[in-house]
């Protein structure tokens, strides 16, 4: 049976140019879709198998990056934006109408994440950004319905993908975070 991950990566992952400098997420919609500019290359691209992030019609995992939150911009039919839950860590602006996620965006000065908002790179009408490098939240799809008994196989296809399985976030972020709780607690 074959395991799908995500329409962007099932063929295998496309390297990133090394110097993408940005450009435009689009939502769905045929009339009137939001767009949202981002300056410069995403940042800890990798798969979330998390239930909140956003993900394309039929995939396992979303494909989820960081930018800077002054390096994002709404440009067009921002009026059909929502939070999708406004008591999230992670508030998520999506389209009302099509329910793409356009961008999601911390407020809680004190998250080892702030000033970091969330994109999903497959919406850029150009190529060229940073790959995903590992998968996150792999556990998590067991929460969306996937089955125990797939999970061995949905994690050989990680790995053969390149993208090391992990069930929270991968080491480099998760010491950023604890590191973050460390200084907190020093000061
Ligand atoms: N097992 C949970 C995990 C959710 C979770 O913690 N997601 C991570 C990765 S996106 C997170 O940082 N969430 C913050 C938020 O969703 O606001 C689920 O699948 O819903
Ligand atoms: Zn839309
Ligand atoms: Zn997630």
């Amino acid at each position: 049976m074959t395991v799908h991950i995500h329409p962007s990566i099932d063929g295998g992952v496309k390297k990133g140019s090394g110097n993408f400098a940005g450009g435009t997420l689009v939502c769905k919609c045929k009339d009137k879709p939001v767009k949202v500019v981002i300056k410069g290359d995403v940042a800890h691209n990798h798969a979330c198998g998390c239930t909140k992030c956003w993900k394309p019609e039929g995939a396992t995992f979303s494909v989820v990056a960081v930018v800077p939150r002054d390096n994002v911009k709404v440009t067009e039919n921002g009026d059909k934006l929502q939070i999708v839950d406004a008591s999230a860590t992670i508030q998520r602006y999506a389209c009302k109408v099509c329910g793409t996620h356009m961008y999601g965006r911390i407020e809680n000065k004190g998250h080892p994440f702030y000033g970091l908002d969330f994109i999903h790179p497959e919406l850029f009408q150009e190529g060229g950004w940073a790959a995903p490098g590992f998968a996150a939240f792999v556990s998590s799809v067991l929460e969306s319905g996937v089955k125990p008994e797939e999970m061995s196989g949905i994690r050989s296809r990680l790995k053969e993908l390149g993208l090391e399985p992990y069930d929270c976030l991968n080491p480099p972020l998760m010491d950023a975070i604890a590191s973050h709780v460390a200084k907190s607690k020093a000061a």
